[in-house]
């Protein structure tokens, strides 16, 4: 076993795993306040939950101190190598750089990592595709078959949330894919908000997907939809994706008094839209018109299913020349850092 990593049988955090995954398993009882460490270590085994979390993170969430979860579907499949490696460490720094430890969630030989090593990230970074993009429904397969897998967003908020991680910032979540009406084409990832208390920190779903029946699935689930600072739900390269967001927000403080009264209440999750940048948005007819096309391709290949976000997200950043890929880039860091602040200001609200 690598000696950098910590067994959850020893330590704090694997009493915190139990509390998490009773939740999980639909027992809301005690959720008020979800990472507060009040069960034996009896009740948690590392058998059952057969997760390893760094020593780093383990130390902070012991310590209550703010950790943010990051996805490794987003460096396998989302960007190019070593764009994706650079984007994976720069990410990690700007983490840290705003007061909160990262931890990047993959499942490694069969077993679900929480905080890589910089070896384990590279070694995913160079694989990218090669290794399974897995959502909740493949752990079960990749966990048996001893394989690696890069987590998307359903995967890396149920392992989050079994750390007792509450905030995760990611680049666009999944939704419903255009045409969903007929295909019932909708990502893991929605369903996985209605269940599972973790933040999710995004600059919202990307124009690829249908945005309002994506925000209307959300509703059904119960899912708190906020974005920050603007009233529109943004959409991934361009703040604008003409649907009103349901709720908004201003401050990193604003929302971790949602996700402490989430957690006090035993809701699942939440999506925080934060729009890009706008000195960072790539031309917004351009990377719409690669999106049309991108599209259209998709549909005369018959790629389908967990293809498609892939395929997709390749065809518009060749399409635009890279301009996609530099404003995916620069919207995740911007992500990391906000996502960071809430947990910040999650923390000190633990803390108080
Ligand atoms: O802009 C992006 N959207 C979504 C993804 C990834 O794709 C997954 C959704 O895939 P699907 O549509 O197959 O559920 C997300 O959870 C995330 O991991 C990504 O890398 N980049």
């Amino acid at each position: 076993m690598d000696h950098s990593l910590m067994s959850l049988s020893n330590s704090v955090v694997s009493q915190r795993v139990a509390v998490l995954a009773g939740h999980l398993n639909g027992d809301n009882r005690s959720r008020p306040r979800a990472v507060q460490p009040h069960f034996t270590s009896a009740q948690a085994t590392s058998s059952s939950s057969g997760i390893v979390v760094s020593a780093e993170v383990a130390a902070a969430l012991g310590s209550g101190r703010p950790v943010v979860a990051l996805e490794s579907t987003i460096i396998t499949h989302g960007m190019p190598f070593p764009q994706n490696l650079e984007t994976a460490q720069q990410v990690e720094a700007v983490v840290r750089a705003n007061g909160a430890v990262p931890a990047t969630i993959a499942v490694l030989h069969g077993v679900p990592h929480i905080g890589l090593t910089a070896p384990q990230l590279e070694r995913l970074a160079r694989a990218g595709t090669a290794v399974r993009k897995v959502s909740r429904r493949d752990l079960p397969l990749v966990c048996a078959l001893g394989l690696d897998g890069a987590t998307t967003v359903s995967a890396t908020m149920l392992l989050a949330a079994r750390a007792g991680i509450a905030v995760f910032v990611t680049g666009g979540i999944g939704g419903v894919h255009r045409g969903g009406e007929l295909s019932m084409d909708i990502s893991a990832d929605l369903t996985e908000l209605g269940r599972t208390p973790v933040a999710v920190v995004c600059a919202g779903a990307k124009s690829v997907l249908d945005i309002p029946r994506t925000l209307e699935f959300l509703e059904t689930q119960g899912v708190c939809v906020a974005a920050l600072g603007v009233g529109e739900f943004p959409a991934f390269f361009t703040r604008h994706s003409g649907c009103k967001a349901p709720c908004r927000v201003d401050s990193p403080q604003q929302v971790a008094g949602m996700i402490a009264a989430s957690q006090r209440l035993g809701l699942g999750g939440m999506v925080i839209g934060v729009p890009i940048p706008e000195h960072h948005a790539a031309a917004g007819a351009e990377v719409e018109a690669a999106v049309e096309q991108a599209l259209g391709e998709a549909a005369q290949q018959g790629t389908q299913g967990s293809d498609v976000t892939p395929f997709l997200l390749h065809r518009i950043k060749e399409l635009t020349g890279g301009k996609s890929l530099a404003a995916n880039i620069q919207l995740v860091k911007n992500n990391a850092a906000v996502g960071a602040q809430i947990a910040v200001a999650l923390a000190a609200l633990h803390q108080s």
